[in-house]
């Protein structure tokens, strides 16, 4: 029986199969990915550079002596390799546990090959239990949840919380959220709304899944 993060470190080893020789990737944000960057440490010699999506990723991955580049300098990227709070069978997920979700969006967008690695507990039947970070422009805090509260859910100000982009999150509880797709969008039409944690548009391609057993599922 692994632990969580033995899960996590599994599926983390095993995207290193997903990156071209030579390529800039992207990478994303969180305890996932930290197992995934010190898997980069070992085959630095075979990647040009990477785009992060977050303060913290970059940090990282200048420790260990990657390149960091700003999206706008370089093209599309190969493969982008991110974590999930959740993720369903049609692989859409919630993200933004971390705080990252709109730099995370931002990347998965530019990216031709979503890659997600998260241990067994990520997999749902329906996303909704973990609770949907949405990023707000600190001015529309109010009347961004009075909205949310429309839809059914319970928004919590994520407190002592500033975003890398200098806005809020509120973390929405009890959101009934039985089309990820229409949802998704909905949020993102409330004005003052920066980004929605729910990558349903955008899911990921492939997902690599750490088991208690010690094996790494992959669906697609
Ligand atoms: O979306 C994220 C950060 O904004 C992370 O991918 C998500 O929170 C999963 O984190 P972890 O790998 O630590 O479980």
């Amino acid at each position: 029986m692994k632990t969580q993060d033995q899960m996590k470190m599994a599926a983390a080893k095993k995207a290193v199969q997903y990156i071209p020789d030579n390529a800039i990737i992207g990478v994303g944000t969180g305890s996932t990915v930290n197992f995934l960057i010190d898997e980069l440490a070992t085959i630095r010699d075979r990647i040009d550079g990477a785009v992060s999506s977050s303060e913290a990723t970059t940090a990282r991955l200048k420790a260990i002596g990657i390149p960091v580049y700003e999206l706008n300098s370089v093209g599309d990227l190969e493969v982008y390799i991110d974590g999930a709070d959740e993720i369903n069978h049609h692989l859409h997920m919630i993200k933004g546990g971390g705080g990252a979700l709109t730099r995370e969006k931002i990347v998965a967008a530019a990216s031709r090959q979503l890659v997600c690695i998260a241990d067994e507990a990520k997999l749902v039947q329906k996303l909704g239990a973990f609770p949907l970070p949405v990023e707000v422009l600190p001015m529309a805090r109010s009347l961004v949840a009075r909205k949310l509260v429309k839809l059914g859910g319970h928004p919590e100000w994520r407190q002592d919380y500033v975003t890398d982009n200098g806005n809020i999150i509120l973390d929405v509880h009890g959101l009934n959220i039985m089309a990820p797709v229409e949802m998704e969008e909905t949020i993102n039409h409330i004005p003052g709304v920066i980004c929605c944690g729910l990558f349903a548009r955008r899911h990921a391609d492939v997902l690599l899944l750490g088991r208690a057993d010690g094996t790494v599922q992959v669906l697609e």
